[in-house]
């Protein structure tokens, strides 16, 4: 089953860039895109960081770590996907221009039986199925941050996805990438976000009604229910950009008032204040 050789990653952020490193290492063919230069070169800086802490951690050799990074090509070009049996899209959490990616992939990709899928956790997996020729073949396979370190993936079928898609998904996410599968139907948020999206929000606001500090907010659930990080922490790791973008999908679903982001998420992504990839969230990473 386990029938997936070559592999693209559109996307070469902090979920792309791990899609692509576990990937690599589990010995797949990978080709990374973004939109430009600049974005592919960060990306391959912070694959090169995470396998060296790989490797300073002990969970690989260097030598296991030369032979990742020579598994994959970076390229600004995407007719480099003609040949993959699998692309994974995690651009942005855009519904409009994951669209538009999904309709090129159709155009490109020339494997007749090729999986289309996407890292989103809050875009209908159906309108990027929709938005090609072959719904049957399109899955969301959901990651989390940091990919090489998570163990878990959400694959989540939309209604017109197949079985055998589905089945191979499965096969390619727990055989070869050794991760544990978990399913959900096609809802936004799926399972982990929305039960986590509504929690992070609430810390949120907790900071702006007064009710208690970034700090003191974190130490509580890091102590009092031994997560591995406070709510706060966790916004400035998961990028409060991407917490938005999913609030604003979730609240667009199911127009639950606690789904909708409050103002200081908004204020804080109009400043540019975006967690720890920016530098600066609810706290400061010099
Ligand atoms: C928003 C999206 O849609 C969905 C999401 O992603 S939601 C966000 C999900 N993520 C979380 O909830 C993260 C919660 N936090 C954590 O799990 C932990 O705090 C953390 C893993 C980020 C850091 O843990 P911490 O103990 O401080 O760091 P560290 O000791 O360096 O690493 C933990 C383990 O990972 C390993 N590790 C770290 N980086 C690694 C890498 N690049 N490659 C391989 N292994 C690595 C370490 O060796 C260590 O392994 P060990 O337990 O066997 O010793």
């Amino acid at each position: 089953m386990a029938d997936i050789q070559r592999v693209g990653v559109i996307g070469a952020g902090l979920m792309g860039s791990g899609i692509a490193e576990v990937h690599a290492r589990a010995g797949i063919d990978v080709v990374v895109t973004e939109v430009s230069q600049p974005a592919l070169d960060a990306g391959r800086a912070r694959i090169e960081k995470s396998l060296q802490r790989g490797v300073r951690a002990g969970k690989l050799t260097e030598a296991d770590a030369e032979a990742a990074l020579k598994r994959l090509t970076f390229t600004t070009d995407l007719s480099a996907f003609a040949d993959r049996d699998l692309v994974i899209e995690a651009i942005l959490e855009q519904e409009q221009a994951k669209v538009e990616v999904f309709r090129s992939l159709d155009k490109v990709v020339e494997r007749e039986d090729a999986i289309f899928a996407s890292n989103t956790s809050s875009i209908p997996i159906m309108k990027l199925g929709m938005a090609t020729r072959r719904p049957a073949q399109v899955i969301g396979i959901h990651f989390f941050n940091p990919v090489p370190v998570l163990p878990l993936v959400e694959l989540v079928p939309s209604l017109l996805t197949g079985e055998e898609t589905i089945a191979r998904a499965e096969a390619h996410a727990t055989e070869v990438l050794g991760k544990t599968v978990i399913r959900s139907q096609d809802r936004a948020g799926f399972i982990v976000n929305a039960l986590l999206v509504p929690y992070l929000l609430s810390a949120i606001r907790m900071i702006e009604s007064g009710f208690a500090s970034a700090e003191d907010i974190d130490r509580g659930m890091e102590l009092g229910t031994a997560h591995p990080m406070g709510p706060l922490r966790l916004s400035d790791l998961i990028g409060l950009d991407t917490i938005k973008a999913i609030a604003e999908s979730m609240y667009e679903e199911f127009k639950e008032p606690l789904y909708s982001p409050p103002p200081l998420l908004l204020r804080m992504v109009d400043a540019g204040l975006l967690g720890k990839k920016s530098g600066r969230g609810f706290y400061s990473y010099a």
